[in-house]
């Protein structure tokens, strides 16, 4: 019997993020076009006594170790569905920033799913797992199949996407979290009264992920969500101009932020926005990667 999996899942950026108005559930319509990046959290899963997490990694103080953890939430609502009894230590080895806009969580879930799923045998076919995905949020079907993809309901139904090519990526780690329900109240409070139009996906960006692009793509990239994260952290907008002064095509804030995204034209560059970024003293850290990135795969 196996005695030990580990999962390697991607963290996302939202090349488009188009936000419709507040839906009778409380969540949002969006067009949301996922790109998975090259930075990961690993899940490892041994069967155990009990359900036990334990998480290691710069953030991992702020990663709840009871069964709100969604790794710890995925591994039970499979073990229910399959009937198996859930004794398993979930060990996470995080290297996505903790609210930071890139569906760390969400990866966590979908990494831990399919770990379990491994160490068990249950053999669950991909769209029960991608129904499982659903049900802990809306960004975790996107961490389990990576690579790019336009979501839309609330994000969770996916259609693959082709990237004709690499992107040069720099991310800016922000000093503290920002809450994701927190952002889309924002974003009501700013729309109140307006009439929201429903999100629909850009074929120009289409296009250009499909071409690799990266020139095409800084055109077309937006964020319905980045008003309503700069209104609540105003300082991301000193990150996003020293970004763009050190050489980057574009500059956003990664889904609901507050960690900000930085496109580049090739490595190299991408290597000068992270240094002077991380001089300019506007963030806590940065990440210089790749897209398109695979999505949840055992490593071990
Ligand atoms: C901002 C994004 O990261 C973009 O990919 C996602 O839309 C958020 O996805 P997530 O973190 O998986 O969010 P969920 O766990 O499903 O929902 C958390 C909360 O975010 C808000 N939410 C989320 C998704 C959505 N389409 N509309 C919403 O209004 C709701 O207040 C919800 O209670
Ligand atoms: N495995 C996990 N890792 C991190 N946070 C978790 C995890 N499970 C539950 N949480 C809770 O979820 C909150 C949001 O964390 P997460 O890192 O997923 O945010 P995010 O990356 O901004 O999410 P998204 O980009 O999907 O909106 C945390 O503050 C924490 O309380």
């Amino acid at each position: 019997m196996t005695e030990t999996v580990t999962v390697r899942v991607p963290a996302k950026v939202n090349v488009q993020l188009a936000v419709g108005g507040a839906r009778p559930d409380g969540f949002h319509d969006l067009a949301n076009v996922f790109l998975a990046v090259g930075l990961y959290d690993e899940v490892t899963v041994t069967p155990a006594d009990e359900l036990r997490v334990t998480c290691a990694g710069p953030d991992a103080a702020q990663v709840p170790l009871d069964r709100t953890n969604l790794a710890a939430r995925a591994a039970l609502e499979l073990a229910r569905r399959y009937g198996v009894e859930p004794a398993v230590h979930l060990h996470i080895a995080k290297d996505i920033p903790v609210a930071g806009g890139m569906a760390g969580g969400s990866a966590d879930g979908a990494g831990a799913l399919l770990a379990c799923d491994t160490l068990w045998g249950t053999n669950a076919p991909r769209e029960e797992l991608l129904d499982i995905c659903a049900e802990l949020g809306s960004d975790v079907p996107f961490s389990l199949v990576g690579g790019a993809a336009l979501g839309t309901g609330r994000g969770e139904k996916l259609r693959p996407l082709e990237v004709g090519g690499t992107f040069h990526w720099v991310f800016a780690m922000a000093e503290r979290g920002l809450s994701t329900p927190a952002v889309f109240r924002e974003f009501d409070r700013m729309h109140e009264g307006a009439d929201v139009p429903e999100p629909v996906a850009s074929q120009d960006l289409l296009d250009a992920l499909a071409k690799g692009d990266a020139g095409s793509l800084a055109r077309t990239v937006s964020n319905d969500l980045q008003p309503a994260a700069l209104s609540l952290f105003p300082a991301l907008a000193d990150t996003l101009a020293a970004g763009r002064a050190a050489g980057a095509l574009t500059a956003l804030v990664s889904g609901s932020g507050p960690t900000t995204a930085f496109l580049a034209p090739d490595a190299e560059t991408a290597r000068t926005i992270g240094r002077v970024l991380l001089a300019s003293g506007t963030c806590r850290a940065v990440r210089v990667t790749e897209s398109p990135a695979p999505g949840a795969t055992v490593i071990g």
